[in-house]
């Protein structure tokens, strides 16, 4: 168990090409809304949202990062202590889903191998598909990620992204603390031996 006051706060940072709809997905989970315009991020923004797992509170806040590549070398500070990430690509981008494997190196270049999420992304646009679903599931696989569509339009799955990464994170917490306190009962043994009382 974590400890009763102490509130944990996940710094989540949602990554991918331009105009794949990642301001859409962070002002849906947060705001609940979805807006058909189109304004490219410049930089990045931020968005939190509080929500509660098995009781604890967690406070997600959501960082926005540009796609564009003009805007790299400001996006890549913003990745330094993020704890999450949810790699997004679109059904009607194949170059989205190409860039994925980058995307996901870029970030993990910079923070390692937090918690991760593949997100294909306008999901309600399935007709106008430009890859297989297989293909999208292969990758997943291979990036060793769990995969979900969502249709930030039609709110589907967006909830399950964030809640799954919010669980993902904890339970990697809960890990630590554990280890930590299983090296500290260990340690304080070994003291015991070298100082008897
Ligand atoms: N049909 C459909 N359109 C979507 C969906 N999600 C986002 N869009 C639209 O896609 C466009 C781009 O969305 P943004 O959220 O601005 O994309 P972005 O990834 O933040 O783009 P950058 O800021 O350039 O990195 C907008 O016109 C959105 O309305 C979706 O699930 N379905």
């Amino acid at each position: 168990m974590l400890e009763e006051d102490m509130e944990v706060a996940i710094k989540v940072v949602v990554v991918g090409n331009g105009a794949v709809g990642k301001s859409s997905m962070i002002q849906r989970y947060c705001k609940g809304i979805f807006t058909k315009d189109y304004k490219k991020t410049i930089g990045v923004d931020f968005l939190e949202r509080q929500i509660q797992i098995n009781d604890e509170d967690v406070r997600l806040m959501l960082w926005d990062t540009a796609g564009q590549e003009e805007f790299d070398a400001i996006t890549k500070a913003y990745y330094r202590g993020a704890q999450a990430c949810v790699l997004v690509f679109s059904t009607t981008d194949r170059e989205s889903f190409e860039a994925v494997p980058s995307w996901r190196e870029k970030v993990m270049a910079e923070v390692g191998d937090i918690p991760t999420v593949l997100v294909q992304n306008k999901i309600d646009l399935l007709d106008d598909t430009v890859l297989k679903n297989e293909e999208a599931e292969a990758l997943a696989k291979k990036l060793k990620l769990r995969f979900y569509r969502t249709s930030v339009k039609e709110d589907l799955n967006v909830t399950e992204v964030f809640k799954y990464l919010a669980d993902k994170y904890l339970q990697r917490l809960k890990q630590q603390n554990a280890e930590d306190s299983e090296v500290m009962h260990t340690s304080s043994n070994k003291i015991g031996e070298y100082f008897p009382v």
